[in-house]
């Protein structure tokens, strides 16, 4: 254990040698103690994975600048360590281990779908498996799925060194209770018989058990706040590598058909889950502990007939609350989902802000995040109207119930054992005073000791109350997080298309997903590789049918049709991000291909190894990434990809001259410049950065989805000629015929809802046909000039004639 492995500090060696030569028990426990004390600090440290610089030395300027463009060490293993910048002097190393997609695959069978079947089939996955949250089989299994597979996956993991060590304190604190509670007991006999000594020696005592029962204290809160953060770690890593996976899964896409709010679940809920969890564990051992312990001091001295009744009243307790107890579970459920659904409104206008005040929307907006807020808030006051009963009746049996129990259990041992003890003792005749003193003495001290457990008892029954109502909301939240993660899993991904030279499509028919993603099994087909696939009579009419089309590099393709036809569905299936449909459906597309690139026709520099991605897309609204404004150039590749390149600044300066922004890193203050960029640069200037993006890529094919609409059309044709000359295969998706000039073939879909299309060689025959239609369309009306004009003659004459 790398806890063990360190030196052993000088003080904790001092220490075992006093321990081992130490004489009492006493001074052993208290020596054990300090020793515990000192090793703390390096057991908590141990589990954490962020190995920090050395204490003091600072991070030379460049580290820093490394870290601050978000570098990271790729490591032999495929893991990456990320270097932090922090308090502006140091760096963190931060290993990060991508889950393999072998352990996704392995944990997808413990994070089944459940089907409820009073849901219709038409519904979504999510909705699908709405289950009853309560303390059921189901939610064990959701929980024993989430713990074992993702939070605490081994007992080798530092999580189990934290529960271990936690629960190690809970014991402790436990078996302090029992200490402090004799003590007092102690205390107050020796008070009652007046022995001076023996008081000051329990004070002494007193004040030095409190030093392990406050420590201890505060260590269990802290390991407490521990575990819940790691097991948040654990669980968001988890989730982001699912989430944000690559094709042909592309989680982060799909899953927005199926689950509202998921920003809320990745990061609300999972914090709410861990939280809850740390909290329950200690929250339940806790008093279980207490009840255990106290119980059996308690009958020691309350004897069979007073533990039987105390018995009887844990068990009238349990009725009781049992009774009164609310759905916590549900309710936590629909409290999540509406802070959810406001939250995502108070996001929805922050990225929207510009639209809704050019529109001065804000009246309107506060309506719809007005609304949202007062369901929560509605939801989350009826919750405390239910908690008012719940509570009183908790406080009530808990408090006085239990007090009134405790009264009369220490009055058996005291009114009835005892004093007939006592009487006898005084019916002999031959005791003297001082002896009756000390049957007073000792009557106090086991009053004092009982009333003390009974205390703490009740104290634990509250707790375990208080626990089984977490209990419930932990069930609550558990099935928002299982809902979450069984939707992540399940989620079909696209069938991989063939990888070739050409961009191919043969009977494919384009269909709105919309019904796609229905995995209940009466719905989905399961195909040879266990994949749902969905069954092709749920589908709507397809908006392409049949489209078959062979783009071979060169052969630039121009999309045209009018709004709403498909045209951007085409990329969508092209791109892999919708499926093909049709029985004799099949898509090949192109992969990378290593390549060595010179910079550009005109440029200087040394030329370098190139992996050029097969299709890189260009969507019709410009995405600008989080970061720099090198960032942005390079997406979607990151700071380090770049540096690891090789490539230059002076080559991305001459990226943005190609798209005419090449005063951008002046305007904007340098390359490391972080600003909101989609609010910094206009319309049009987005669009030529995703240009930017394609010149940098140099994809094999670029699919440009109207994304040069801002942009003038003497520019947009210099960068059309660029990219051909840089040797990428365009298709361009637009309605405007300027564009046709740079492209080989043209897709038309026709749009009247037959799927129909057509494909022509611009320029060829059918081209051709079509201007001298127009030609012939356009004589006519020529034609048509002498017979206005001279009806314009006339009007003007009549309007003379008028006017004298
Ligand atoms: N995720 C979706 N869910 C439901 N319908 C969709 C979805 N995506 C597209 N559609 C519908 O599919 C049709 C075609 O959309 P597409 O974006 O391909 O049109 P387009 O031809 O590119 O139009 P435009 O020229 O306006 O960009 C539209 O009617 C659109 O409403």
């Amino acid at each position: 254990m790398a806890v063990l492995s360190k030196p052993v500090h000088p003080n904790v060696q001092l220490l075992l040698e006093n321990y081992a030569s130490a004489g009492s028990p006493r001074t052993r426990l208290l020596v054990l103690l300090a020793t515990l004390l000192i090793l703390r600090g390096r057991i908590v440290s141990g589990p954490i994975d962020v190995t920090k610089v050395p204490r003091g030395k600072r991070a030379s300027p460049e580290e820093l600048a490394d870290a601050l463009q978000q570098v990271y060490i790729q490591e032999k293993d495929g893991s990456k360590t990320l270097l932090v910048p922090y308090r502006d002097q140091y760096v963190t190393k931060v290993p990060i281990s991508p889950i393999s997609p072998s352990k996704l695959a392995s944990d997808a069978p413990y994070f089944p779908i459940i089907s409820s079947p009073s849901i219709s089939s038409s519904q979504s996955l999510a909705k699908s498996k709405s289950t009853p949250t309560g303390l059921n089989t189901t939610f064990l299994h959701q929980l024993r799925s989430i713990i074992f597979r993702i939070a605490i996956p081994s007992w080798r993991s530092k999580e189990t060194l934290l529960v271990v060590m936690h629960s190690f304190f809970l014991v402790l604190r436990t078996v302090l209770s029992i200490g402090v509670a004799r003590l007092d007991g102690r205390i107050v006999r020796d008070l009652v018989s007046a022995d001076g000594k023996g008081f000051l020696r329990g004070l002494g005592l007193w004040f030095l058990l409190a030093i392990p029962s406050t420590y201890t204290n505060s260590m269990i809160r802290h390991l407490q706040s521990k575990i819940s953060l790691r097991i948040r770690t654990r669980l968001t890593r988890y989730i982001h590598d699912l989430y944000l996976s690559s094709a042909p899964h592309l989680r982060y896409y799909h899953i927005g058909s199926e689950l509202e709010g998921v920003d809320q679940y990745i990061t609300a809920d999972v914090e709410a889950w861990a939280d809850a969890l740390a909290g329950l564990y200690g929250n339940l051992l806790k008093p279980t502990l207490d009840t255990l312990l106290f119980t059996s001091q308690l009958s020691r001295s309350l004897g069979l007939r007073g533990t039987i009744l105390l018995f009887a009243n844990y068990y009238v307790t349990a009725k009781i609350l049992r009774a009164v107890t609310p759905a916590f579970g549900r309710l936590a459920v629909v409290e999540a989902r509406l802070e959810g659904e406001y939250r995502a409104g108070v996001g929805r206008v922050g990225r929207e802000g510009e639209e809704v005040a050019f529109y001065d929307g804000g009246a309107r907006e506060k309506d719809i995040l007005t609304r949202a807020y007062l369901r929560l808030i509605k939801h989350v006051n009826s919750i405390y109207k239910i908690r008012i009963a719940y509570e009183w009746t908790e406080d009530y049996v808990i408090k006085y119930l239990w007090s009134a129990a405790g009264y009369g259990l220490i009055a058996v041992p005291l009114l009835i054992t005892r004093t007939k003890k006592a009487i006898g003792v005084q019916a002999g005749g031959d005791e003297t005073g001082g002896r009756v003193d000390n049957v007073v003495a000792h009557r106090t001290e086991t009053y004092i000791s009982n009333r003390r457990l009974l205390l703490s008892l009740a104290d634990a029954g509250g707790r375990l109350m208080y626990a089984y109502k977490d209990l419930l909301e932990l069930a609550g939240l558990t099935t928002r997080l299982y809902t979450l993660l069984s939707t992540l899993h399940n989620l079909p991904s696209m069938p991989v298309s063939a990888e070739g030279d050409v961009i191919q499509l043969k009977n494919v028919d384009v269909v709105i997903p919309g019904s796609a993603l229905i995995a209940d099994s009466n719905d989905t087909l399961t195909g040879t590789d266990g994949e749902p696939h969905v069954s092709e009579a749920k589908l709507s009419a397809p908006l392409v049918r049949d489209l078959s089309l062979i783009l071979r590099e060169g052969e630039h393709l121009m999309i045209t049709g009018s709004n709403g036809v498909g045209k951007t569905a085409v990329a969508r299936v092209l791109a892999g991000l919708w499926d093909a449909h049709g029985p004799l459906a099949s898509v090949s597309r192109p992969g990378p291909i290593a390549d060595d690139i010179s910079p550009s026709p005109s440029s200087t520099h040394a030329s370098y190894a190139w992996t050029r991605p097969g299709v890189f897309v260009v969507p019709q609204r410009a995405y600008m990434v989080t970061g720099s404004l090198l960032d942005q150039v390079i997406y979607p590749h990151g700071y380090a990809q770049f540096k690891a390149s090789g490539r230059s600044l002076e080559e991305l300066r001459e990226i943005l001259e190609a798209v005419f922004l090449g005063y951008l890193p002046e305007r904007e203050g340098g390359w490391g410049t972080r600003k909101e960029w989609r609010d910094v640069l206009s319309g049009g200037e987005k669009q030529r950065m995703a240009l930017a993006r394609v010149f940098y890529h140099r994809p094999r094919f670029a699919i440009l989805d109207e994304c040069t609409s801002a942009v003038s059309s003497d520019v947009e044709g210099q960068m059309y000629e660029r990219a051909k000359a840089m040797g990428i295969t365009l298709i361009t998706i637009s309605l405007r015929p300027s564009l046709m000039k740079y492209h080989k073939q043209l897709l038309t879909l026709t749009g009247d809802g037959s799927g129909r299309w057509t494909l022509s060689r611009v320029g060829g025959a059918e081209e051709r046909m079509e201007m001298d239609r127009e030609i012939v369309e356009l004589e006519a009306r020529l034609e048509e000039v002498g017979k206005w004009e001279s009806r314009v003659e006339e009007l003007e004459g009549l309007l003379r004639v008028r006017d004298v």
